[in-house]
């Protein structure tokens, strides 16, 4: 036999060694899940390939039980227990993000740039977050409200230009929301909602990126070989100038924005952005770096090569899809915001302060973001390397341990035997510790140490939009098929919402 197949022999051999003992690892090997799982990480890619990871990872919990052994080294856990000790401010800081995140990572000016969503090291990440934190501060909220009742102005003109005809609204609220963030971070609308259409592709090429997160996040040591490699992408870039680079796109505008606002530095704006508050800032509390700079304000754009705004459109889309197939939730709320605007309880553009008084609307808000959370993948931590305990479980240090927002959303001991109903009105109903467990258990925005940073300005968003156009219009579901089509690719994103706006008369 020739010295190559003696080779390929060993390899092979040491490879099903390093399966088999990795597949009896301590801790692990009493775990139930399926035989395959054990040994290979194919099991757990296969939960995501097809676009599907809710329905698959719920199938699997229902199966499995709440703790399953998914992979090798991971373990998926359906047991809202679990989230304060994997997640938590004390016990959840000591349990990092894993290596997935790198995948999401850009490059910038030659080097990878960590964000405050992909940075793993707990110190870089405080040192990253800290500068920006209080500008996502409920408190701040209301510098950004101009650039949202903008947005929402063209809409309604849109919508009052196109009243009776079918429109895909899934589209229309991304462009709403990425003008909105683009909007609230440098003063700048990209224009999709005034072109109504996604400019030069900039969503589509976007959306394209996201499936290497798909892909590639599963097995996330490939990513330093592959678009974690600069000498592989400038290469690339060499060979086939043509292909789209979405992410340097927004990073140049980014760039162009930061020069734009310098320029005009002299001159009393007025403006209340992300990037002049920014810029204020400095003035008090020291420089930022140019870089830092362009980390904060892209980190606003784009996320994880997605956009940064599909996880505020995916929830629009959840609201109004579900307002719409629910007719006694519609009207209710509907009825909450006309008693509100006949007692002089809400201004021209609804202010975030006054929808917060409008308590059918957060609970239908909450709701629609429960039955569907934006982010649709298992959120992966390393348990310590001490060990720990959850749910009763001794799991050993390093382990890839997980808990996934639509699976969590599903449980009824939490969320009652209706769970997979949207009925708004078990916010509203719950007793007071039972309401505690079911906000404990609600993972649409992470939790802990880790939690969204940018919550507000999505509450904000949503809670302003949502009855403003419920205020101005009525809604029909306008479509051949009965529901809407998801696809899973980390966001879990919806398409096929077809609808028909009409004017309710009024101003
Ligand atoms: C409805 C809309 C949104 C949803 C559902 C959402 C969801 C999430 C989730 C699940 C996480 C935690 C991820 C993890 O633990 O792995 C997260 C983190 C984060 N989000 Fe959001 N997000 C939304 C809107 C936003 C917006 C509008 C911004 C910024 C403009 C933003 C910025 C961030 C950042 C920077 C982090 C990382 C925070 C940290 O690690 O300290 N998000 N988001």
């Amino acid at each position: 036999m020739e010295p190559v197949y003696y080779l390929g022999i060993g390899i092979l051999a040491c490879y099903l060694i390093d399966c088999f003992r990795t597949a009896l690892r301590p801790g692990l090997r009493s775990l139930p899940g399926p035989l395959s799982a054990r040994f290979f990480r194919f099991y757990r890619s296969s939960l995501v390939f097809g676009g599907t990871a809710p329905e698959e990872y719920r199938k699997v919990h229902e199966q499995y039980g709440p703790i399953v052994r998914v992979g090798p080294n991971h373990v998926s856990i359906a047991d809202p227990s679990a989230i304060p000790v994997i997640y938590g401010i004390g016990t959840g800081s000591k349990f990092l993000k894993t290596n997935f995140y790198n995948t999401m990572s850009p490059f910038y000016q030659g080097t990878v740039m960590p964000s405050v969503f992909t940075e793993r090291d707990p110190d870089v990440h405080r040192n990253l977050k800290r500068p920006v934190a209080q500008l996502f501060s409920m408190t701040n909220m209301r510098n950004y409200e101009p650039y949202a009742d903008q947005c929402t102005s063209i809409f309604i003109d849109a919508m009052r230009d196109l009243e009776g005809q079918p429109i895909d609204l899934g589209a229309w609220v991304q462009w709403y929301a990425f003008d909105v963030i683009a909007c609230m971070t440098f003063q700048r609308r990209f224009g999709f909602l005034e072109q109504r259409r996604d400019i030069d592709s900039m969503i589509g090429d976007l959306d394209a990126v996201l499936h290497y997160v798909k892909i590639i996040g599963q097995y996330p040591e490939l990513h330093p070989h592959l678009l974690g490699n600069e000498t592989l992408v400038r290469t690339l870039k060499w060979l086939f100038p043509q292909l789209p680079d979405p992410l340097y796109r927004f990073l140049k505008i980014t760039e162009d924005e930061i020069a734009r606002y310098d320029d005009q530095q002299g001159e009393k704006t007025g403006r209340t952005d992300f990037l002049a508050q920014l810029r204020e800032k400095e003035s008090k509390d020291g420089q930022i770096p140019y870089r830092d700079m362009m980390n904060h304000l892209s980190n606003n754009i784009v996320e994880c090569h997605g956009i940064r705004s599909d996880t505020t459109a995916v929830s629009l889309r959840a609201c109004f899809y579900y307002l719409i197939k629910t007719p006694s939730a519609y009207e209710k709320l509907v009825a909450e915001i006309d008693e509100a605007e006949k007692t002089g309880k809400l201004s021209n553009f609804i202010s975030y302060e006054e929808c917060l008084r409008l308590p059918y609307l957060q609970a239908v808000l909450k709701e629609a973001m429960r039955l569907h959370p934006g982010v649709a993948y298992p959120l992966e931590r390393y348990v310590p390397v001490e060990g720990a305990t959850i749910c009763g479980v001794e799991l050993p240090g390093g382990t890839n341990v997980s808990v996934t927002a639509p699976v969590i959303h599903m449980d009824k001991t939490v969320y009652g035997e209706d769970a997979e109903s949207f009925r708004p009105e078990r916010w509203l109903e719950a007793e007071p510790e039972h309401l505690k467990l079911m906000e404990r258990s609600f993972l649409t925005f992470g939790a802990g140490t880790r939690t969204c940073i940018g919550k507000n300005i999505s509450i904000l968003e949503m809670g302003k939009f949502v009855p403003q156009i419920l205020r101005h219009f009525d809604l029909e579901w306008a479509s051949a098929l009965l529901e809407w089509k998801t696809e899973a690719v980390w966001f879990w994103k919806q398409s096929g919402i077809i609808v028909r706006f009409k004017w309710r008369g009024k101003c």
